[in-house]
């Protein structure tokens, strides 16, 4: 038995498409031009004003001006309970199930604000695996600061511990706080696989309990 925390945008579940339509609803509500998918989904990872910053950028806008606060509480409001177009990746509850009944605790440590990852994890009836949910916004600093994923593995009891992420925030945060990193390849990472310190990569959920058996097992030889 081990800890297991993992990362929610882009590994858990695909929620660039209910991020996509609320940065649209405060674009055009501001004047400015709806994005495309692939461009706002490249602007998923760093939390909410780093999302707001990289639309007013690509908007030509400033993106550290009064319209900055604006838009993060305009998006915030939106993005609440936006759930719909949001779904978990093939074969995510599936491993949740098989690594749960292994006895591993599981947890969550994301940049997405603490109040949509639950309306998202309840709406998805993935809440229940899951007996610590830490949000970009439930400590001063976020990912890839280390401060998150510790707070996220004490709160869980500590002990040896994986972290699951699909980007280079969560690479850079697991080396930081010294566990192991396992990569989810089909997420929103941006940069080739092997520029990211990971300890292995799988590319579909049902991969996942096997892999982290292998990983907790004493080295042969
Ligand atoms: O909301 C974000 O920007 C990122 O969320 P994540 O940390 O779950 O990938
Ligand atoms: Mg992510």
């Amino acid at each position: 038995m081990t800890t297991l925390i993992f990362d929610l945008d882009g590994t858990l579940i695909d929620s660039a498409p209910d991020i996509h339509a609320a940065s649209n609803t405060v674009l055009v509500e501001e004047g400015l031009a709806p994005m495309t998918l692939a461009e706002v989904r490249s602007f998923i990872g760093r939390g909410v004003p780093h999302l707001v910053a990289c639309l007013l950028t690509a908007a030509g806008q400033d993106p550290e001006g009064p319209r900055h606060a604006r838009l993060v509480a305009r998006f915030t409001e939106i993005y609440e309970d936006a759930v719909g177009l949001t779904v978990p990746y093939p074969g995510v509850v599936a491993a949740l199930e098989a690594l749960a009944a292994q006895g591993h605790r599981l947890g969550i440590c994301t940049n997405k604000p603490l109040v949509p990852a639950q309306a998202v994890l309840r709406h998805l009836d993935l809440a229940r695996f899951f007996t610590v949910v830490k949000g970009g916004d439930s400590h001063p600093l976020k990912k890839p600061d280390p401060t998150p994923l510790l707070a996220t593995l004490e709160a869980l009891g500590g002990g040896p511990a994986l972290y699951i992420g699909d980007s280079e925030v969560d690479a850079e945060c697991a080396r930081r706080a010294g566990l192991t990193f396992l990569l989810f390849t089909e997420g929103y990472r941006k940069a080739p696989v092997e520029t990211l310190p990971h300890a292995a990569t799988f590319r579909d959920f049902a991969e996942l309990p096997a892999l982290v058996a292998r990983m907790l097992a004493p080295a042969a030889g």
